[in-house]
C-alpha cells in the first residue's frame, strides 16, 4: 500500500490555478478555522448546520475508547461461536465498514444497503447460529435499515436464535432506534458522536464497530489517520487537503463538474464508493457540486479520454491519465477527503453538511407505499422487447425495438452532460449489470456513472436532484421471484424496492430531467439482451 500521503497535480494550467487558490485558503486560516470548528466558514446560511457537524476533525483521538469496547465485545460473540457479522446500513452507515474490511484480507462482512428480496435473502441464507446483526442509522428512522433489522429478527426467531442477543446497534443517541434498542433489550447499543453527519462518520462507531466486529484492525486505521491530523490542520501551502480542495474547485471553475475516480494501486479496495457518497452529497447542492463518477481502472472508458467536462483523479500512484492524483493509507485518505471536501464547499459557496434533496425520493417512495396498491405508480409499458419492458416518461417515446429506444434516449444527453445507470437489482447476483457502464461511456461519449438502487439514493441521488441539472437517468428493475414479507409491515422488500425506483424516477421527472426505466421481466436474459440493445445503439 502507497504509504506517504501526497497529492500531485499533473496538469501545469491546473497546478497554478490550483496555487492561486491554495494561496487564498491559507491567507484565510481555512484549515486551522477547520480543525478548531469553525462553523463560519460557509457563510450565515450554512452556520446553524455547521455548528453541530464539525466533531469529525478530532475522531483519531476520540474514537479511541471505542476500540476496547469493540474488541471486547468481539472476544465475547467469539466465545458464543458467533463470528459471521451482517450489517445494515444505508450511506454513511455501511459504506465505509464495507471499504475497512474489504482493504484488510481474509476480513468478512456481509453489508446489506439493499432492498433486492434476492440478495437479502442470499444474506438471511447464512449460517444464523453464528450472525450478529449490526443495525446502524444514524437518524433511527432509515426505511431499508428498519426493514432488514425486522426480517433478521423473525428469521433469528425461526432458527431458535434469540434476536436480541444477536443484534447490536449502532445510532445517536435519542434516536427511535436507540429508544428501540432499550425496550427490545438489544445485545449493546454504540451511541455514535450527534456532532458528525453521516458521510464524514467513518471513524466514529458507525465505521469501526462493524468493521472491528469483523475483525478489521481499526486502531490502525485511527493511527493512520492521526499521522496526517496535524498537516491537515495547518494554514501552509503543503497542506494536502487545500492542494486537493484547490485542484477540484480550480478545475470546476473551468467547467470540469465532474471527477472521474479510479483506482491505480492505493492498495484499498472500494475507495471511490465511499468517496463518491462524501462527494455527490456534500456539493451538490443548488445546481453546483462536483458529480464523482467511480471507474474500474484507469483504462477504463472515461478516464484517459475524459472530455474538458471531467477530471480524472487516481486513487494511489501517479497514472499518465491522471490529471490529479492522491496517495495514502486508507486512514490518511478518508481524512484527507473529509477535508477537502470540506473546503470544496466552501469554494463553492454551498453547505457541504446538508442534503436538501434527498427526502424528496424518500417521501414519492412513501406515498406509493401508503397508497392501496404501490404498483399503481408503475405505468404499462409503452413496448416489451424479449424480456425488458421500456417504461419510458420524459425525453423518449419509448417506441420500436430496445435498440432504438436506447439510441432515442441517448441522444437525449446533452453536450458536456451526463447519464445515470441506476440498477435497482441485486449487485451480487446481477452484478453483470455494472459492465453496461463502460459500453455506454464508449458509445456515446459522455461520462456515466453507474448506482446501485436504492443505495446510490443516499449517495449521488442528492447530486441528481440538486447538482448541475444535466443529467439523463436510466432506471433498471426487475422481477423479484422469490419476494420477502417485511414483518409488521404492509409492503414486501419487492414493492419497496419499486416504490424507490418509481418514486425516484417521479422526482427527476419533475426536475424535467429525461428518464427511462428499463424492467427485466427475466433478470439474466433481459440483462443479456440490454447489452447486446446498447452495442446495436447508432452513435451520434
Ligand atoms: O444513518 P441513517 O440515518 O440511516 O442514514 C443513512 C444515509 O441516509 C442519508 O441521510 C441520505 O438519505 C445519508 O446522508 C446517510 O448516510
Amino acid at each position: 500500500m502507497a504509504e506517504e500521503t501526497g497529492v500531485t497535480v499533473a496538469d501545469a494550467g491546473l497546478a497554478d490555478r490550483a496555487a492561486a487558490l491554495v494561496d487564498k485558503l491559507v491567507a484565510d486560516g481555512v484549515a486551522s478555522r477547520l480543525a478548531a470548528r469553525d462553523a463560519t466558514l460557509w457563510g450565515p446560511d450554512a452556520e446553524a448546520e455547521a455548528s453541530v457537524r464539525l466533531s469529525w476533525t478530532s475522531l483519531h483521538q476520540t474514537s479511541r475508547p471505542l476500540i476496547g469496547e469493540i474488541e471486547a465485545l468481539r472476544t465475547e460473540l467469539q466465545g458464543e461461536g458467533v463470528d459471521r457479522v451482517v450489517l445494515a446500513g444505508m450511506g454513511g452507515s455501511s459504506l465505509a465498514p464495507e471499504v475497512i474490511t474489504s482493504t484488510e484480507d481474509g476480513v468478512a462482512l456481509t453489508v446489506l444497503d439493499t432492498t433486492d428480496p434476492g440478495q437479502v435473502a442470499d444474506a438471511l441464507a447464512g449460517d444464523l447460529q453464528r450472525t450478529v446483526l449490526v443495525v446502524s442509522s444514524k437518524s433511527g428512522g432509515t426505511v431499508e435499515t428498519d426493514s432488514h433489522r425486522r426480517i433478521f429478527a423473525k428469521a433469528f426467531a425461526e432458527a431458535g436464535v434469540d434476536a436480541a442477543s444477536r443484534i447490536v446497534v449502532v445510532t445517536d443517541p435519542g434516536s427511535p432506534l436507540a429508544e428501540l434498542a432499550e425496550r427490545e433489550g438489544y445485545r449493546k447499543v454504540f451511541l455514535a458522536d450527534p456532532e458528525v453527519g453521516g458521510r464524514y462518520s467513518a471513524l466514529t462507531a458507525f465505521g469501526l464497530v462493524p468493521a472491528g466486529l469483523a475483525g478489521a484492525d481499526v486502531a490502525r486505521l485511527l493511527d493512520q489517520a492521526a499521522l496526517l491530523a496535524a498537516d491537515l490542520s495547518t494554514d501552509s501551502a503543503g497542506n494536502p487537503a487545500l492542494r486537493l480542495a484547490a485542484a477540484l474547485g480550480a478545475a470546476h471553475e473551468a467547467g470540469a463538474e465532474k471527477v472521474v475516480l479510479a483506482d491505480t494501486g492505493s492498495g484499498i479496495t472500494g475507495f471511490g464508493d465511499w468517496a463518491e457518497q462524501l462527494i455527490a452529497e456534500s456539493t451538490g447542492k443548488q445546481g453546483t457540486g462536483l458529480l464523482p463518477v467511480v471507474v474500474d481502472g484507469p483504462a477504463a472508458a472515461g478516464f484517459a479520454d475524459a472530455g474538458p467536462d471531467a477530471t480524472p483523479v487516481a486513487i494511489g500512484p501517479a497514472n499518465a491519465a491522471a490529471t490529479i492524483s492522491v496517495t495514502g493509507t486508507l486512514g490518511a485518505q478518508i481524512l484527507l477527503w473529509e477535508y477537502a471536501t470540506a473546503i470544496v464547499g466552501r469554494l463553492l459557496g454551498i453547505d457541504p453538511f446538508d442534503q436538501p434533496d434527498v427526502e424528496a425520493a424518500k417521501k414519492a417512495a412513501r406515498s406509493l407505499l401508503d397508497s392501496p396498491d404501490p404498483a399503481t405508480g408503475a405505468s404499462s409499458p409503452s413496448t416489451v422487447d424479449g424480456h425488458v419492458e421500456v417504461h419510458g416518461t420524459v425525453g423518449a417515446s419509448g417506441d420500436g425495438t430496445l435498440a432504438d429506444v436506447l439510441t432515442e434516449f441517448l441522444d437525449t444527453v446533452p453536450d458536456n452532460g451526463y447519464l445515470a445507470v441506476q440498477a435497482y437489482l441485486d449487485r451480487l447476483d446481477d452484478a453483470s449489470a455494472a459492465l453496461l457502464r463502460a459500453e455506454l461511456a464508449k458509445r456515446t461519449g459522455h461520462q456515466v456513472t453507474f448506482g446501485w438502487g436504492p443505495r446510490f439514493l443516499h449517495s449521488t441521488g442528492q447530486y441528481h436532484k440538486g447538482g448541475h441539472q444535466n443529467g439523463v437517468f436510466l432506471q433498471l428493475t426487475g422481477a423479484a421471484v422469490d419476494d420477502l414479507e417485511v414483518p409488521d409491515r404492509p409492503y414486501t422488500l419487492g414493492t419497496l424496492q419499486l416504490a424507490q425506483a418509481l418514486g425516484d424516477g417521479q422526482v427527476l421527472a419533475d426536475h424535467g430531467r429525461p428518464v427511462l426505466r428499463l424492467h427485466l421481466t427475466d433478470r439474466a436474459a433481459g440483462l443479456a439482451e440490454l447489452v447486446r440493445a446498447v452495442q446495436q445503439v447508432r452513435q451520434g
